[in-house]
């Protein structure tokens, strides 16, 4: 199967967008798959290698937070080479996505891949998320693959918005027992959802944490 309609089939089976639409977004996130693919044969930013192999471990994982963002301001902490912050930008160009980066040669990338998509709803912040403060903050901040959930949760809670429908939310794969056991009392778990992303046997988890007061420190 094409990378295309690989793509397509992913979008459908996440029921995202209209099927005219679909095209579309299939045109761009493939446009996107196929620069990382080109820079990561000589910078080596992401492990996966493959561009097919992309598509469900990088693309399609990261769409699995489609439903579960609320808002339209969004902040994705320790991105790496976008992920999820650019594949959603890419379909929800409605949202403002700020990607925090702290290696300089991931964000060169950021920013070439920005320009490359001609992307306008995403800035690129090359700081540590710790030294990060925003004037205008977030309704959702998101990590894939950055730390455990309590050293995230430390060094990123500053970001959210001072409202109650902010949220931190973690991508991660299996069920992280240990992680949550360990989280500090202050935080509380919403919930935790058992996502699945198209193609993608393995497990993955979504874990929707309430601020609480912590978030203006
Ligand atoms: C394992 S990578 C994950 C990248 C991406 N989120 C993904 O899922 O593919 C973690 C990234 O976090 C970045 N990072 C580590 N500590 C950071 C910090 N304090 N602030 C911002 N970025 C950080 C690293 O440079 C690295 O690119």
């Amino acid at each position: 199967m094409s990378l295309e309609n690989q793509l397509l089939d992913g979008l459908e089976k996440l029921a995202c967008g209209l099927p005219e639409e679909r095209k579309r977004l299939a045109a761009r996130l493939q446009q996107y798959i196929l620069f990382l693919d080109k820079w990561n044969r000589v910078h080596n930013l992401t492990a996966v290698r493959k561009p097919e192999e992309m598509v469900t471990k990088h693309i399609l994982d990261s769409l699995t937070l489609l439903p579960t963002l609320n808002g339209k301001r969004h902040a994705d902490v320790g991105s790496g080479a976008g992920l999820p912050g650019i594949p959603l930008a890419l379909v929800r160009p409605d949202w403002h996505m700020t990607l925090i980066e702290s290696n300089q040669k991931k964000c060169a990338f950021l920013t070439q891949a920005c320009v490359e998509l001609a992307l306008k709803n995403v800035k690129i912040v090359c700081e540590r998320v710790e030294n990060f403060f925003p004037s205008e903050k977030f309704d959702t901040v998101i990590s894939r693959a950055f730390a455990d959930l309590s050293a995230f949760v430390a060094s990123a809670v500053h970001l959210c918005a001072d409202s109650e429908e902010s949220r931190l939310v973690a991508m991660k794969g299996k069920f992280p027992d240990a992680e949550l056991m360990q989280l500090p009392p202050q935080y509380e778990v919403e919930k935790v959802l058992r996502v699945m992303a198209p193609g993608l046997r393995a497990a993955r988890h979504l874990i929707v944490i309430k601020p609480g007061s912590e978030r203006s420190n």
